[in-house]
């Protein structure tokens, strides 16, 4: 990766890892010698893991390759019969195997992880490649990653999801979620168990009048009624292109009631919700988006991460945690504001450092008021099997040229540099018996020797009162400078009364989260001008916030409208004032031209009412409970060109409430129907999408599903590119029966057709004059016709060789007819097409 590519600390623009491989970079970090006395002597000092002995696995542990991991993905009867082939068909082959004469260790299920869909493999690549159980065991691996099925992810980075108690009403915001494997587990718990009440619901609903029933069609259907979750899930990163690997990695979890945007975290802005009427209707209040669910897995250094990123043991150093502590905190802080009253957030690293670790929990909810307001939950009930460590009560901070600081008084008695790279805000609570010391035991920490994984740090907290947050957009002056602050930088005083934004040394010193990283370049990551977050619609917010500057604010403001100033609440002062003042604080969304190619379409929903909708209404005889309101087009136009994607409700009500005001939404919506040209005018010229198939198919009217119950009937449609009707088997009959178009295809296969092993499958088909054709990716079909048939070769086309010996024999007779050497003039053609081949090979 060349330098242009990484920040002043050395890290990549992944943010993490601080120093980590990128394709870019062929050089084989591998050999380099995996000693480091800086980084070492730093966690003995900090005593991670007191224990001398101990210690010495640890550190050893820190050196061995990292197992392979990985996850089945997608819902959970889909997941566990993907599983199962792992469980029924490759585990017996590798259980005992041996390579030149050693047993080799088969993979096992992570104990912690739940309906052991997680498994972890420590043989290496030498034996994979030559013994031939594991060489099976990777072309199922291979097959079923490339299409969704399993999805690679380290072990511990699969623990913040499932402390989350994620429900499918939950709204959950994940601030930093790119490439998204963590995304990926929110959503699945988002729909956990959906499969099964569509299922029922649509049976329910399917002999009711929509008319009798207090739900009409094209009346907004809630999701609820359908057996479909109502949440949503926010996936957010700040780099605009790693907001678009979100996209891709949940991809196959094909879900409306997901978002991607792309903010700095730290500034996440407000999102509207539709205005609430107050009781006597005349009036509509402003409503915001508050989360269920917060996960904070924050840019950090890393090190827990070093048996994979060997670069770590050249580059660590203590400056990379010191100088991405304030961001952590930042973003930490953010989160706790956007979460619920009674809601849970899980703030993560991959970083065995305190300083980015318990460091950064103490000083965000210090600054949010403290223990009685954001309580640490103890988890050590939660995930059984899963070995790990309480979190520091005490530790010291390194500044980066060596000089070991045991508190902030040390460091102010020093003076500069020092009171400019480090703040006070970094050291262990003064009051090691206090409520919130007293609770920094309850953190995660999970080490790399305890149970072969990577190192990582989890802490869950639990919001159990209003955060009176102050606003973006002060002036804050650290070491002589004045700056002008992004998100929240205040605190305390102590006696109720705001800090005014216009802080003095000492009371940056006070508040603990100033600019300690001004020094190693990641300042400038974290202060951007004011205009940037100002709303010019806005006069009199903004006019507040700009007298915030000088002025001492004090709690009576917080009557007015505007965002709350500098002032954060006690630990016991959840008074109905301040809750209001949370109420109504509200980030602004950017009105700067983003940075970089933010380039993305408008999301128009489509009117239910639509001539395009009402023709699929009819031709897939949708149910009238189906909602019609949720389709919307990537236009400005709002016209539907060639693709219509459907969202959930509340995912609709975000993008429309906030349309116009600039936030930047990358992604939303599931493709569902796709234009297709088609000769026969009863045939409907948008075709299900494969994506989208899940969310309709159970509201399908009966004349366009067709029913498959053979097992080979299913091999023959998987395996054939260009199966003709006439050789449809069981479904001939009723394929000939149904119009040309798109139809839906139920596999209903008997128990002795191993219909377990297939589970629900429903498939998009395409019926034509003469074929049917399976609607699916090249590299499902290749997968599903390895997993369920142990067909290793994939799909074919064995109309080509028909379609040839045809186009031959109609030379022949022609040549004949003419008159000509019948040899000679085949040779000729067959010469021709050869050549025409290859032409066409070079065009494309
Ligand atoms: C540790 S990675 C996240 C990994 C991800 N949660 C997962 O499980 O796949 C940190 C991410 O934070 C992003 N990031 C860095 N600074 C950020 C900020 N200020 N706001 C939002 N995202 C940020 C980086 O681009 C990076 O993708």
């Amino acid at each position: 990766m060349s330098r242009k590519n990484r920040n002043k600390r050395g890290a990549d623009k992944k943010g993490r890892g601080g120093r980590s491989n990128g394709n870019q970079e062929r050089t084989d970090y591998t050999q380099l010698p995996k000693d480091n006395a800086k980084f070492e002597n730093y966690y003995v000092a900090q005593g991670i893991v007191p224990d001398e002995e101990e210690f010495k696995k640890f550190w050893q542990s820190l050196k061995d390759t990292l197992p392979t991991t990985w996850r089945f993905t997608g819902s959970k009867g889909h997941a566990i019969s993907v599983r199962n082939t792992l469980l029924t068909k490759h585990i017996p082959q590798l259980t005992n195997t041996t390579f030149e004469g050693t047993t080799i260790p088969a993979p096992t299920p992570l104990s912690w992880y739940p309906d052991q869909l997680a498994w972890q493999l420590t043989v290496g690549k030498q034996v994979i490649r030559r013994s031939p159980p594991f060489k099976q065991l990777q072309a199922f691996l291979v097959s079923e990653t490339s299409s969704g099925n399993i999805s690679r992810q380290e072990a511990v980075s699969m623990i913040p999801p499932l402390l989350m108690d994620v429900e499918p009403h939950h709204t959950v915001l994940d601030m930093c979620a790119a490439p998204g494997s963590k995304t990926a587990q929110l959503i699945e718990a988002i729909h956990a168990g959906e499969e099964e009440r569509v299922l029922e619901a649509s049976a329910q609903l399917k002999d009711t009048d929509p008319t009798s029933h207090p739900l009409e069609a094209n009346v907004e259907v809630p999701e609820k009624l359908l057996g479909r979750a109502t949440g949503l899930v926010i996936a957010n990163d700040a780099d605009y292109k790693r907001s678009h690997l979100l996209i891709h990695q949940t991809k196959r979890l094909n879900t409306p009631n997901f978002i991607v945007t792309n903010y700095d975290a730290t500034l996440y802005p407000s999102l509207r919700l539709p205005a609430e009427q107050s009781e006597d209707g005349k009036r509509a209040k402003q409503q915001y988006l508050k989360f269920d669910r917060v996960l904070c897995d924050v840019p950090c250094s890393g090190d827990g991460t070093v048996r994979k990123n060997p670069l770590i043991w050249r580059d660590w150093s203590p400056a990379n945690g010191n100088g991405l502590w304030s961001t952590q905190a930042r973003i930490l802080v953010r989160g706790l504001q956007l979460l619920k009253v009674g809601g849970r957030l899980v703030y993560s690293t991959c970083s065995l450092n305190p300083i980015e670790n318990e460091a950064v929990v103490h000083a965000a909810i210090e600054r949010c008021g403290g223990a009685g307001v954001v309580e640490i939950v103890d988890v050590s009930d939660r995930l059984p099997g899963l070995i790990r460590r309480e979190g520091m009560k005490k530790w010291k901070v390194m500044d980066r040229d060596g000089t070991w600081f045991e508190s902030w008084e040390e460091v102010r008695g020093k003076g500069e540099p020092y009171t400019d790279r480090l703040t006070r805000g970094m050291f262990p609570p003064e009051d090691a018996e206090g409520q919130l010391a007293g609770m920094l035991n309850r953190a995660v920490r999970v080490y790399p020797h305890l149970q072969d994984t990577g190192g990582f740090f989890i802490t869950v907290l639990h919001k159990k009162g209003a955060i009176k947050a102050a606003p973006e957009g002060e002036t804050v002056r650290t070491g002589g400078q004045r700056m002008k602050g992004v998100a929240v930088e205040g605190g305390n005083s102590g006696n109720g009364v705001a800090a005014t934004a216009d802080i003095d040394v000492p009371m940056v010193e006070e508040v603990g989260i100033s600019s300690a990283s001004t020094a190693n370049g990641v300042k400038r990551a974290l202060f951007v001008e004011e205009e940037e977050v100002a709303d010019p619609g806005s006069p009199t917010k903004r006019q507040k916030l700009d007298s915030t500057v000088d002025t001492p604010v004090t709690e009576k403001d917080d009557d007015n409208d505007a965002p709350a100033p500098l002032d954060i609440p006690s630990a016991n002062q959840n008074t109905k004032v301040e809750k209001e003042a949370e109420e109504e604080q509200e980030v602004k969304v950017s009105t700067k031209k983003p940075r970089g190619n933010f380039n993305e379409e408008p999301f128009k929903f489509l009117p239910a009412s639509h001539q395009v909708l009402d023709i699929i209404k009819k031709f897939y005889v949708l149910s009238p409970y189906f909602p019609l309101d949720n389709f919307l087009v990537r236009n400005a136009e709002g016209i539907p060109v060639r693709t219509i994607y459907f969202t959930s409700t509340l995912a609709r009500q975000i993008l429309t409430e906030n349309e116009g005001r600039g936030v930047r939404f990358v992604h939303c919506g599931v493709k569902m129907f796709n234009r297709q040209e088609v000769q026969d005018p009863e045939a409907c010229q948008w075709r299900i999408q494969n994506e989208g198939l899940g969310l309709v198919e159970s509201w399908v009217g009966e004349k366009r599903v067709v029913h498959l119950k053979q097992k080979e009937t299913l091999r023959w449609l998987m395996k054939e590119l260009f199966p003709r009707v006439e050789d449809c088997g069981e479904i001939r009959e009723r394929v000939e029966s149904v119009g040309a178009g798109c139809c839906v295809l139920r596999v209903d296969l008997a128990e002795d057709e191993a219909g377990k092993e297939v589970g629900r499958l429903v498939l998009p088909l395409w019926k034509s004059r003469f074929t049917l054709n399976l609607m699916l990716p090249k590299e499902e079909r290749k997968a599903m016709l390895l997993r369920l048939f142990d067909d290793t070769e994939g799909p074919r086309d064995s109309t080509k060789e028909q379609r040839e010996a045809d186009a031959k024999a109609r030379r022949e007779a022609k040549a004949k007819e003419e008159g000509e050497d019948v040899e000679e003039a085949v040779e000729e053609e067959d010469e021709d097409d050869i050549l025409g081949d290859v032409e066409g090979d070079e065009e494309n």
